[in-house]
Order: structure tokens, then sequence, then C-alpha cells
């Protein structure tokens, strides 16, 4: 499996990859937001501006005319107008600003979250199965919900905020220097501090960060196996333990939440303070250069007011430089889960598989599970022609479901090939070679969706007569017609409970509706009772008609009639023929049928698994 480099992509890349894959979508959005932010820094700044000319022309009473940003200049007798007036105007406009960074930052940062959410179920559910065999699903739903979120909060409003916060700094701090160039000298001396400051809470929230999401995952993984388990929990009382497991899981999730927040939260204060060390020296240099002269009061307060508008806003820049390393570090995670490649991937010169029927074959096919190990079959060679039916038979464990997934490319083989009229199924388009085959297992999955839903799952569009048809073939429209809501009635998860033999010869309509030339039976009728099992029989003996049937059984009267029964054991062949020939024979297959008295003579308990 390839494992991807995201884990260590270095911050510049994963900047580059979410503009270039989320946010250049939406750049008008976000200059927009951008341009909002920076107006709402600098009006921030011009209103505390105005407070040097306010204190200036309202109360020290000079007569020399009142300049506003040197644009805009009025005698010093109308300042008791012309002030309040400049100050509404620039805070009307500041609040506009606010509000459009507000409402554009909200819709950008959902319309992303969104996006993420349904690359990654794309990723999910386009991903080999081994993979997904291998993780708990728990993972990708934390992901799915949490992750997403994570990097909306530091990619959208972090981003716009930050600028915003870093503007008003910058313009507070220029127009400090304006005021009194040598005071903003001695302000200046608190930017290492803050540097460091937000180094080793960046660094504090990034270990947390990635605790508290591997623990959110941990959690959501526990909380799907419990409801998946509830039955057995159940049954051997086990109820105070699973939630003293999941107890336990919440409290590793929070310890590393508690320390997140709390870097969080000290940020802030912690910044505070070297705000409050620089207004102390401020006041020092100030009280000194004052005595002298060389300050109006206006100016002061006015600088002073900038002090601690700045002191605000680098609490700010303190605070979201804390979530956007959590935003960085969830980046991180998914495009992780992004980046895995699938191996079972289609042939770029794939070619088509036309309708029709087919014949498969396995040559001398090898296969094993993990890279390099143990092989799970053993050049096993077998043909299923059109129309026929050939059964695979064996102990358990020796290969038989392995086999089945090997033909829609579940799994690739390591050896040999499976092919179909010919054609090396990996040389096949895999839409095309996926449609030519039906699935029927031994527990059929129901969607939460109605029963019509559910029959034309594997062919969208089939009509409701196509659907009735295929469901009377299947023997289910008695059952389904004498529900409340017939075909319209929910199925599956939240959905009605139906018994087995009836999910199961749903899926049996499922597989009339796809009309599929290749049918797989994977011990579709050992879970049933033997009236249920009668009917579906009846009901898989008029789908085999015509196709090609490749199916496991583990009762052997269900195999009797079939062309060819090949006999796996280890994952080898190791018997091949008829049920009679297979009887006569007196191998593995005869003393199996022996045990499940097929074969006349008195039943025997011997164990062949
Ligand atoms: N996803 C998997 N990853 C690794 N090993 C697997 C996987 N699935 C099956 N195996 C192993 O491969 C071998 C064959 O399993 P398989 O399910 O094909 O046997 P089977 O003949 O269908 O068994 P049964 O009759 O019990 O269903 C077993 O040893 C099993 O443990």
């Amino acid at each position: 499996m390839t494992v991807a480099a995201s884990d260590t992509m270095p911050l510049r890349a994963l900047l580059a990859r979410i503009w270039r894959d989320y946010l250049s979508r939406h750049k008008g959005s976000l200059i927009l937001s951008v341009l909002c932010a920076a107006m709402t820094g600098l009006l921030t700044a011009a209103l505390l501006k105005l407070l040097e000319p306010a204190i200036n022309g309202l109360f020290l009473g000079g007569t020399e005319p009142i300049s506003l940003f040197g644009v805009f200049s009025f005698p010093a007798d109308k300042a008791v107008i012309w002030i309040p007036v400049a100050i509404l105007a620039v805070a009307v406009a500041r609040t506009l600003a606010a509000l459009g960074q507000a409402a554009l930052v909200n819709r950008l940062g959902h319309t992303i979250v969104g996006d993420i959410q349904i690359r990654l179920f794309g990723a999910m559910i386009r991903a080999d199965l081994a993979r997904l065999r291998s993780q708990h699903s728990g993972g990708f739903v934390s992901s799915v919900l949490f992750d997403a979120n994570m990097v909306r909060e530091a990619f959208t409003s972090g981003v716009v905020n930050y600028t915003q916060n870093l503007l008003t700094l910058i313009a507070v701090l220029i127009y400090m220097g304006f005021i009194d160039w040598q005071l903003t000298m001695v302000v200046l001396l608190g930017v290492p501090l803050v540097a460091l400051v937000l180094r080793r809470f960046g660094r504090k929230t990034r270990k947390a960060a990635q605790g508290a999401m591997a623990e959110t995952e941990n959690l959501s993984t526990a909380l799907m196996e419990n409801l998946d388990g509830v039955r057995l929990i159940k049954i051997e009382n086990r109820e105070a333990a699973e939630q003293d497991r999941v107890a336990e899981v919440v409290a590793r999730r929070q310890r590393h939440v508690i320390k997140g927040a709390n870097a969080r939260a000290f940020a802030g204060p912690s910044s505070d303070l070297v705000a409050y060390i620089v207004v102390a020296a401020v006041m020092a240099y100030a009280g000194w250069r004052a005595q002298s002269g060389e300050m109006t009061v206006g100016g002061f307060a006015a600088f002073i007011g900038m002090l601690l508008a700045a002191g605000q806003a680098l609490r700010q820049v303190t605070n979201l430089a804390t979530v956007m390393s959590e935003g960085f570090t969830a980046a991180r995670r998914l495009f992780g889960a992004l980046d895995i490649e699938a191996e079972i991937r289609e042939a770029p010169d794939a070619a088509p598989l036309a309708p029709g029927p087919v014949e498969v074959v396995l040559d001398q096919v090898s296969f094993a599970y993990a890279p390099g190990g143990a092989p799970t079959l053993d050049a096993v060679s077998l043909r299923v022609a059109p129309g026929e039916t050939v059964a695979l038979v064996g102990p358990s464990g020796g290969g038989k479901s392995t086999i089945l997934s090997l033909l829609p490319r579940f799994y690739d083989v390591t050896g040999g090939a499976v092919t179909i009229n010919g054609a090396d199924v990996r040389s096949l388009r895999i839409h095309d070679l996926r449609d030519h085959i039906a699935l029927v297992t031994q527990e059929p999955f129901l969607f939460d969706d109605t029963i019509a839903a559910n029959i034309a799952y594997g062919r969208p569009g089939a009509t409701q007569a196509q659907i009735e048809e295929a469901a009377r073939s299947a023997a289910a429209h008695d059952f389904i017609t004498a529900l409340p809501e017939g075909y319209d009635t929910r199925a599956g998860e939240a959905g009605l409970r139906l018994s087995g033999g009836q999910r199961q010869r749903i899926a049996i309509a499922r597989a009339f509706v796809k009309d599929a030339p290749i049918l797989l039976l994977d011990e579709a009728t050992s879970a049933l009772d033997t009236e249920s099992e009668a009917l579906v029989q009846a009901a898989l003996e008029r789908l085999m008609e015509g196709r090609a049937t490749l199916m496991i059984a583990h009762r052997l009267s269900t195999v009797r009639n079939a062309d060819r029964i090949y006999v796996i054991e280890a994952g080898r062949v190791v018997e091949e023929g008829s049920h009679d020939a297979l009887v006569a024979r007196g191998g593995l297959y005869s003393r199996l049928a022996r045990q499940q008295s097929l074969d006349g003579a008195p039943s025997t308990v011997e164990t062949v698994a």
C-alpha cells in the first residue's frame, strides 16, 4: 500500500495545496473578505488616530486648523461638530466592513467544509477493499465530521481574522510611528517576546491537536463498535464494562482537548502580559518625554489607545496562531487520507466489455492478502461457461470466498490470471466488469431506503414494472405487497426489520433487476431455515438460468445439481467433478457428503475443517 507523505508535508507545500485544491476556486470571495478584513483593521486604527485631533482640538483649545488624516481640515472652532461626525462615519464604515467580512467568511468556510467532506467520502468509497478492511470506519467518520471543520476554522475565519488583526497591528504601529517614532521603537522591543509566546503555544497546540484527533477517532470507533455489537454486549451483561471502556477513551481525549484549550486560553493572557510590559515601558519613556514638552496630550492619549488596541490585536493573533496550528495538523491528516492511492486501478487503455453471455476462467491463480505473505490461493484453475453452475466447496478457510472476490477485482491476483471471454480482468474497464457481475451474499445488505430503491440499487432508473417483475421472480412480491406501504416501505438500518429469508429474496430481486451474465453466490442460503431455504433456492435456480454462476455452499444439498464442483482445500483445487463422480471417488468431497448424509450412508461425525 502506498503510504502518503502528507504527515510530514512542509507548511509551504501544505498551504499551496490548500490554496490549489480548495481556496482558489473561491478566489473572489476570499479576496473580498480579506479586503473587508483589511478595511476593518485599518478603520480600527483610524478610529484611534482620531483621538489625537479630538483631544487636542476639543480640550486644549488650540487655534490652528485641525487636519484629519492629512486629507480633510477644518477650523478649530468647528471641532465640536466635525470630530464626532468623523468618528461616526469611520465607525459606520468599520461596522459595514466587519459585517461583510463575517458573512463572506461564513459562506466560504462552510462551502469548503462541504468540499472537503465530499472529497474525503469519495476517496473512502473508492479506496481498496484491503485498506477499508484494515481500518475501522470510525476513523473515516471522525475525519469527515471533525477534521474538516478544523481546517475550515483555520483557513477561512482563521486566515481572514488573522489578516484583519495583523493589519490592525501594522496600521496601529505605523500611526504610532507618525505620532512618535522613538516611542514606537520602544514598543517594537516587545516583538521578540511576542514571537517567543507564539512559538511556545503553537507547539503545544499542535501536539494536543494530534492527540485529540487520534482519540476522537478512537471514540467514534468505540461508539460504532458498541452499536454493531449491541446484542453481544447485552447477552454478556457487559454494558457497564463497555461504558468504562468508552469512559477511558473519553478521558484520554479530554486530556488532549484540555491541553489544547489551555494552550489557547493561556496564549491570550500571556500576550496581554507582553502588552502590559510594553505599556509600562512606554509610560516611563513617554512621561520623561512629555516633561520635556516633546509630546502633546492628545498624541499621548492616542498613542496609549493604539497601544492597547495593538495589545488586543496581538492577543487575537496569538489565539489564531493556535487555531491555525490545529488546522494545519488536521489538514495534514486529511491529505494523508486523501493521498493514499488505490492499488486496484483501471488500466489507461482498458477495454470495454460488451453486454452478453460470458465465460469466466481462472488460470493458475495465486493470491496472497499480504504482499509477500503466505499464499491464500495457489495455482487455482477453474472455468464457468455461460449457463453453467459451478460450485466451490471445502473446509472453512480454504479460500472459497477469496476466489469469488477476485472476479470483480476486489483484490488482484498475485500470479496467473482471471479472464472473462479470454480478456484478463485487469485489462477491462472496471465499471463494465462489475456491471457484468451480480453478487448475493449470506447476509445481504439493505440500505435505509424503500424496498423498491433497494431492489433497483444495481440499476438506477429501473421502472416499477421491472422492479415488481424481479420481485416476483425472487418470490418476494407477495410479502412486499402485504407490507403496510408495499414497495415504498423503508427497509435497512432504521427501517423495517425483515426476516433473513425476506432480506435474501430482496437481494435476489436486486440481482434479477441487474440481469448480469455472471452470478456469484456466497453461501446465499446457509443462514436460512428449511422453509425459507426452499423458497430462496427456487428463486435462485430461476436466477441462475442462462448465467455463468459460481456458488459457494456449505450445505452440499444445494450443490448436487451443479455442473461441476471444485473442492478447495488450503488454497488449492484438490478435487473436481460432478456430485456423483466425486462421491464415487471417495476423497474429501465424499467424506463431506457422508457427514451431511448425502451419499445414502449413515451419518458420521467426522471433522474435516
Ligand atoms: N481480508 C483478509 N485479509 C487477510 N486474510 C484473509 C482475509 N480474508 C480472508 N483471509 C484469510 O484467507 C483464508 C481464506 O479465507 P476465505 O474466506 O477465502 O475462506 P473460505 O473457504 O471462504 O472460508 P469459509 O468457508 O469459512 O467462509 C483464510 O485463512 C482467511 O483467514
